[in-house]
């Protein structure tokens, strides 16, 4: 079974106080949604593997450490996702992106496919699906299995909140995925918001309402 880990830095939990404010407009709204992603970037990239390299230092020759050499991947599910792509990539400037395109049915709530653009070699690359939002969790279990079906393997899931709903729906469907997860909230409501939350993610980054 993957791991789920709930992010405990302060500076995480202070961020996520701040954008959960319905006073908190567009600018600062986007920009906050960009710092926490690349503080939760660096913890779901703890596990990276390192190996030992030859280097010279202008003072004589020295082992160090650099990453195994494994490429990475970072895939949004759109549109609230690619507020955390900028933020993923000032910490991995080398990944590749990819974009998912799903939108919840307001009545259904089920994910609806809407794009589909990955890179050609995702299947061997270490991918970091990233939206900030996990609901019911049917967009990000209908994304992954999206990867999946093109072959990827290793796959991790990032995003700033949670409900238990969402959580529970991907360790049964994707019990390989590890989660990283920025606040885990109380619950759904009526309508597949989730409570406290922050509102719809997507129309906060874009100032679409
Ligand atoms: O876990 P779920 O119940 O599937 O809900 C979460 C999804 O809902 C939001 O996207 P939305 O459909 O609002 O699309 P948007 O990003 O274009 O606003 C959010 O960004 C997730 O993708
Ligand atoms: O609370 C929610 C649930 C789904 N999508 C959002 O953007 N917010
Ligand atoms: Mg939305």
């Amino acid at each position: 079974m993957a791991k789920v880990v709930i992010m405990d830095h302060p500076l995480i939990q202070h961020k996520i106080g701040y954008i959960r404010r319905r006073d908190t407009g567009t600018k600062d709204f986007r920009q906050t949604i960009g710092e926490i992603a690349m503080l939760i970037c660096y913890e779901a990239t703890r596990d990276l593997q390192l190996s030992d390299v030859k280097i010279e230092t202008p003072i004589c020759t020295a082992t160090a450490k650099a990453l195994k050499g494994k490429k990475m991947a970072i895939v949004p599910i759109l549109r609230a996702g690619l507020g955390m792509v900028d933020g993923m990539l000032t910490l991995i400037p080398a990944a590749k992106v990819g974009h998912i395109g799903l939108y919840r049915d307001p009545e259904t709530l089920n994910p609806v496919e809407y794009y589909c653009k990955l890179p050609a070699d995702c299947a061997e690359r270490e991918v970091f699906v990233v939206d900030p939002m996990l609901a019911t969790g049917g967009s990000s279990v209908a994304a992954i299995q999206m990867l999946k079906d093109k072959g990827c393997k290793n796959i991790h899931f990032m995003c700033i909140i949670a409900a238990p709903e969402g959580i529970e729906k991907m360790k049964k469907t994707h019990p390989d995925v590890d989660m990283y997860v920025g606040a885990l909230d109380e619950k759904l409501n009526d309508h597949g918001y989730i409570v406290p939350g922050l509102g719809d993610a997507g129309d906060r980054i874009f100032g679409t309402k």
